[in-house]
């Protein structure tokens, strides 16, 4: 049947938002980005947890980072070719991201996605995270990423939307 011309043969744009959180600031802003768009949210997790205690996961990140190391994950997100936007977030460990996004990243099949990375820090913004994550996902689109301070995690939904508006990701 002929299609109306104002009906679009283009399936509407689907978004989810992965991301990992150790202390609870980037869960914080992956809820609030999933609120504003609209998108799905997705934790990754580890097989194993890692130790809650903040000495600890100083030593076993700066080691992980430092070696590259690829944490084993509890579970990926399923049927990720419905999704055209992906949001990835992460904590800045050691000046990059987070092992298991490594991990998703290197499992995970993002030929043709759009990715919009972001990440909460204590000063060192995004880090080289984005250039990791475009060696990582080579066939990708991966944008400009959105760097939100430790401190103001839970309370930076106007800086959110405003970073939204300007790439376009909302209206
Ligand atoms: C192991 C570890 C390493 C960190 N390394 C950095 C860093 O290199 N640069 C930085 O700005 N902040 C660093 N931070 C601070 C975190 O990026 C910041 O507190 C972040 O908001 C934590 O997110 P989360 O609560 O989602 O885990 C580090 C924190 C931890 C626990």
């Amino acid at each position: 049947a002929p299609k109306h011309p104002q009906t679009s043969n283009a399936t509407p744009r689907k978004s989810l938002v992965v991301f990992f959180s150790w202390g609870g600031n980037t869960r914080a802003v992956a809820e609030k980005i999933s609120y504003l768009t609209g998108a799905e949210g997705f934790e990754l997790k580890l097989a194993v947890p890692y130790t809650t205690d903040r000495d600890e996961i100083e030593e076993i990140a700066k080691r992980e980072v430092r070696d590259k190391y690829k944490p084993e994950l509890a579970s990926l997100p399923q049927n990720i070719e419905q999704y055209d936007v992906i949001y990835i977030g992460s904590p800045c460990w050691f000046n990059t991201l987070a092992p298991p996004v490594r991990t998703f990243l290197s499992t995970v099949d993002l030929s043709g996605k759009k990715i919009v990375p972001f990440m909460t820090h204590g000063g060192s913004r995004m880090g080289q995270s984005v250039q990791t994550i475009r060696r990582l996902a080579t066939k990708a689109n991966v944008t400009e990423g959105l760097a939100i301070r430790e401190s103001n995690a839970s309370n930076a939904d106007n800086e959110i939307l405003a970073w939204l508006k300007k790439h376009n990701l909302i209206k």
